[in-house]
């Protein structure tokens, strides 16, 4: 049998796509979750329903009878979120998690490969020092990555912590480093085949990740292949600008991995229904309501904030809403666009919508973007009250993003869907907690090249 794999924590199947993806002939032997919801999703999916049990209680023998090559793990996050008591692995939602960590020691046949996902935050609490010290003791090669969809040309900012182990030298030693690596694993795997040592790799890899060179699409264009004549020509601007600031080699290399990304996009989302379309508006009581807080993007930006499980139900935080109006600017001129963040803002307000954005704010390296537009270039609203604001907002016609257009910005495939008689806002919840389905691929494809010699062919 190739590569086999066991996804804990299974969700609506984020890494079971992922690993589709990075190794196609991979098999996920089984998925383990407690969530009935989640599970439904699943087997509407895949065919076959993960089994719905306690991962607090699994023994080493019953993961040892499986045998499997890779663990996919994405644990519970609440003890991390900033916005918890972040009581870490005290918390306990870690508990199932530490009884993994607990079983790698004492198995017979611990798997060669291990993928994490989770929050930011994860980093700097105790949970990651339990999990380094256990993978360094089970004589894993470990590495941290900070990342975000935005670096994969996806307008979309979902910055997580992943971490990756193999019992075989991982294709790239990162430094070590008290920082999670933020450049994409292709990038570091194309840098390598030019630069012999890893210093100089990861200090160019750092360089043109602080830039900002990736083409990023526009959310019209990723969603629905369309992209406004004007920001096309705006985005071909910037991204020349950049371009020349750089070595003709790292060019090259920037383009290409624009171009090997884009060509994995997924197809264009299915037209709304107009029953859906009904359901998605945003009462103007809630624009009313939350005026200061929302965060509105249009089809023309290149960006959209982290949906969370409480998207529909929370106003803060908790993800972007779009504006239908395809020309914010030419129902009023006080509209802008913020580049950096992709959002809508009036007259410079709200002042700062990262700052509505709860744990989503965009890793370090890439809130320093030059803008496509500008806040509050007008003359600031003498007698801005909440109303006006709200009023404002309301011109926009705001949607929320349906679930599938969410999946989609999680780059999961086309045909992925949700039981029939699931609400909108059961998949907001089941969605909320998945994660970017273009990243882990290419996370897994890092990781699964460990121990090959030319860290060119997947061994799956
Ligand atoms: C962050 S979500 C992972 C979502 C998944 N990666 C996806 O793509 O949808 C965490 C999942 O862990 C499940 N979970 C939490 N504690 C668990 C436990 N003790 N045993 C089994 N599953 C658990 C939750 O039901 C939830 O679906």
């Amino acid at each position: 049998m190739g590569l086999t794999a066991l996804e804990f924590y299974s969700g609506i199947g984020g890494m079971h796509y992922a690993l589709q993806l990075a190794a196609p002939a991979a098999a996920v032997l089984d998925a383990f979750d407690i969530n009935h919801s989640a599970n439904r999703c699943y087997e509407h999916n895949f065919g076959k329903a993960p089994k719905q049990v306690d991962i607090e209680h699994m023994t080493a023998a019953q993961l040892d009878a499986y045998a499997a090559d890779l663990w996919l793990l994405a644990p519970p996050c609440q003890p991390f979120t900033r916005q918890g008591a972040q009581l870490g692995a005290q918390d306990n939602r870690s508990r199932s998690f530490l009884n993994l960590l607990d079983r790698i020691p004492a198995m017979r046949s611990p798997p060669r490969f291990l993928l994490l996902e989770n929050v930011v935050g994860f980093e700097a609490s105790d949970m990651q020092q339990l999990l380094m010290q256990c993978l360094a003791g089970a004589g894993y090669h470990a590495a941290e990555f900070m990342m975000t969809p935005l670096q994969y040309g996806i307008p979309y900012s979902r910055p997580r912590y992943f971490c990756l182990a193999s019992k075989q030298p991982l294709p790239v030693a990162l430094p070590a480093s008290a920082q999670p690596c933020q450049c994409t694993p292709s990038l570091l795997l194309q840098l390598k085949q030019q630069q012999a040592d890893t210093q100089t790799l990861t200090a160019a890899a750092q360089q043109v990740m602080a830039s900002h060179v990736m083409y990023v699409q526009s959310i019209g264009e990723y969603l629905w292949g369309a992209q406004p004549a004007q920001q096309q020509q705006q985005q071909q601007q910037q991204q020349g600008q950049h371009l020349h600031s750089h070595s003709p080699q790292l060019q090259q290399q920037q383009q290409s991995v624009a171009a090997s990304d884009c060509s994995r996009r997924p197809q264009p989302a299915a037209a709304i229904a107009p029953d859906l379309l009904a359901e998605m508006w945003v009462p103007d009581a809630v624009l009313a309501r939350h005026a200061e807080v929302v965060d509105v993007v249009s089809s023309a930006s290149c960006s959209c904030n982290c949906f969370t499980k409480a998207y529909g139900k929370l106003a803060r935080g908790a993800g972007s809403l779009l504006a239908t109006v395809e020309d914010p600017g030419s129902v009023d001129p006080r509209w802008r666009l913020l580049g950096g963040t992709g959002s809508l803002v009036y007259e410079g307000y709200p002042k700062c919508p990262e700052a509505a954005s709860s744990s989503c704010c965009r890793p370090t390296a890439f809130s320093t973007t030059s803008s496509s537009g500008s806040s509050g270039t007008g003359a600031p609203l003498r007698a801005f009250d909440r109303e006006s604001l709200a009023a404002a907002w309301q011109q926009l016609r705001p949607r929320y993003f349906t679930p599938a257009e969410i999946a989609r910005l999680h780059s999961f495939p086309q045909q992925f869907g949700f039981p029939g008689d699931m609400t909108p806002r059961q998949c907001y919840k089941l969605l909320g907690n998945s994660l970017s389905v273009a990243v882990v691929a290419d996370l897994l494809r890092f990781v699964l090249l460990s121990g090959s010699p030319d860290a060119s062919a997947v061994d799956a």
